[in-house]
């Protein structure tokens, strides 16, 4: 029985792989792992029915929590009162100081779709926040010092930690891989929790791709033995959920209920939502097929319905909710720039109308323009949990109303989705987890939408507005002309041979994460 590394031990790895960090790894992966593992089989059985003709729906088992009108969510923790604008980002050194120094209240510390989950990103990361959190953090190019603001210029730090199906290969535990989620919730709780309990804040999470309440309950266990293992009061550690799957919009109370003493609300996880609307129904014909991913957009019926009910659902429950990421970043051309500034301005807009409490930017420039927007709608309020939204009623109807999305199927949406996943694929095999490609940010999630677009295509032989039919040659062509575009087309050849895997195997695979982690040593 042992806790083994068997990742290299870098400089000052030990600070974070203490022997404290590993006995609670152990403590929870022998706990809650059999139990992980389960829930990943619970989703494949979910697929299957729903493949078979089957659907989505509100629970009916757990209809008596959604009726009941005594409980709410604990009370919004220290730092996450005011949360009116979020900067999410990977945990390199630079862009940690940068995200702390931007000006937002949150800074979403990304392992999850803005992270490759290397080895050095893992633990790097968490050495970076660690260092972040002790103030002793600083950075130097040969042009450029970095060094963080004063205490209260700060954002509140939240750490994402990558979703359940991600296994962490250089952590075993009795000789089997661990679960990245809880390797990342246990290194950052043990190095850094009580430091950010002493300053004031305390160990925040986002917590990302959940498929069921039952996950939910899973995260609240291991928030629990983590807890009691520490020796800190339960509630300590706060927890904003990703709504950010299709079957979690069905349950979005049964979540906030299974956290409700270590919640801290929900956030609108659109890019994942989407892949998983294409995903969930990939094989149900052109129902559930979208057209070209930039034309979907949220105004579209069930992307409204899934965030009229997040709001609603949310702020029954006295939980924040908090909106989603607009892609676009801002750009040296001057036109291209100013429509990325007005598409963040009315996506905001729109989501501070609506009642949402903050919501995402995913670039320091973009910090002002949101703050702005919701401080325009807050006034001298720190949130709007008192617009209850009660006029809003959102059916499983209106959230599976996929086939009123107005659009099409082009072939330069085709072409855009192909480069926009060898690209994304070539800088996460590289290390990289978020990228700027075509003047919007690209992460784990968007690219899983483009390349989940050409596979539903392929499957339903979808005829472009060229008049030629989606088929792996079509594909296997396209990506060719498009990587001859290039610079370096030669950096291109393993995104290559992985973007076909998972574009266009007749098994589906269900995150393009996995078979890219498996080429890592
Ligand atoms: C679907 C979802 O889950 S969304 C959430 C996950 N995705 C993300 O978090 C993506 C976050 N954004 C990013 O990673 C970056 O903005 C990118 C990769 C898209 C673009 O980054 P760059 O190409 O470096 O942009 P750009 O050159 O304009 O950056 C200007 C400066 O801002 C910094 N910066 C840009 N984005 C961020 C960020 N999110 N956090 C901190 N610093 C940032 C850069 O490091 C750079 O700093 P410097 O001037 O000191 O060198
Ligand atoms: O994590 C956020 C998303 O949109 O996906
Ligand atoms: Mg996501």
């Amino acid at each position: 029985m042992s806790v083994d590394v068997i990742g290299p031990m870098g400089e000052r790895y030990d600070e974070i792989l203490s022997e404290r960090a590993l006995e609670l790894i152990g403590l929870l992966h022998r706990e809650l792992n059999p139990r992980r593992l389960e829930l990943l089989e619970r989703r494949q059985t979910r697929q299957e029915e729903i493949a078979a003709g089957g659907s989505l729906g509100f629970l009916e088992e757990t209809k008596a929590v959604r009726e009941d009108p005594s409980w709410r969510v604990a009370d919004a923790a220290p730092g996450l009162v005011d949360r009116r604008v979020e900067i999410t980002g990977p945990t390199d050194r630079k862009m940690t100081i940068n995200a702390l120094n931007s000006g937002a209240k949150v800074w979403l510390a990304d392992q999850e779709d803005a992270n490759t989950p290397t080895w050095e990103n893992v633990v790097g990361g968490q050495l970076n926040l660690l260092d972040a959190i002790s103030r002793k953090i600083d950075f130097s190019t040969a042009t450029k010092s970095y060094a963080l603001k004063p205490d209260d210029e700060l954002a509140t730090i939240v750490v994402r930690p990558r979703g359940w199906h991600l296994p962490e290969k250089h952590l075993l535990v009795d000789g089997e891989r661990t679960s990245g989620s809880l390797v990342d919730f246990a290194l950052y709780l043990v190095a850094c929790g009580q430091l950010q309990l002493d300053r004031g804040a305390g160990p925040y999470y986002y917590l990302p791709k959940m498929e069921s309440h039952l996950e939910a309950r899973l995260w609240n266990d291991a928030f629990v033995l983590a807890q009691d293992f520490l020796g800190l009061p339960r509630g300590t550690i706060r927890a904003t959920v990703l709504i950010e799957t299709y079957p979690a919009a069905f349950e979005m109370e049964e979540i906030l209920y299974e956290l409700r003493e270590h919640s801290a609300g929900l956030n609108a996880g659109r890019w994942d939502f989407m892949f998983s609307v294409i995903k969930t129904y990939r094989t149900r014909g052109a129902d559930f097929q979208l057209p070209d991913r930039n034309s979907v957009t949220m105004t579209v019926p069930f992307m409204r319905a899934y965030t009229e009910l997040l709001v609603r659902t949310c702020h029954k429950r006295g939980a924040h909710a908090i909106g989603g990421m607009a892609a676009f970043i801002p750009s040296k051309d001057p036109a291209v720039n100013e429509q990325a500034f007005a598409k963040v301005e009315a996506d905001k807009t729109r989501e501070a109308g609506d009642g949402f409490d903050g919501s995402w930017v995913a670039h320091p420039g973009m910090v002002e323009t949101c703050k702005a927007v919701f401080s325009s709608v807050l006034g001298d309020r720190p949130n709007q949990l008192d617009v209850l939204r009660e006029d809003v009623h959102v059916t499983a109807q209106q959230l599976l109303d996929v086939a009123s999305t107005p659009g099409s199927v082009t072939e330069a949406g085709l072409r855009n989705n192909i480069s926009v996943a060898i690209q994304y694929l070539a800088a996460w095999l590289e290390g990289t987890g978020a990228v700027g490609i075509f003047n919007l940010m690209e992460d784990a999630a968007t690219a899983e939408i483009s390349r989940s677009q050409i596979w539903q295509w392929r499957q339903n032989n979808v005829v472009l507005d060229t008049g030629a039919t989606v088929t792996t040659d079509l594909v296997t062509k396209l990506a060719d002309e498009e990587i001859a575009k290039l610079e370096d087309p030669a950096r291109f050849a393993t995104a290559r041979e992985t973007f076909l895997a998972v574009a266009l195997d007749d098994e589906y695979i269900d995150f393009l994460t996995l078979p890219a982690y498996e080429r890592f040593k």
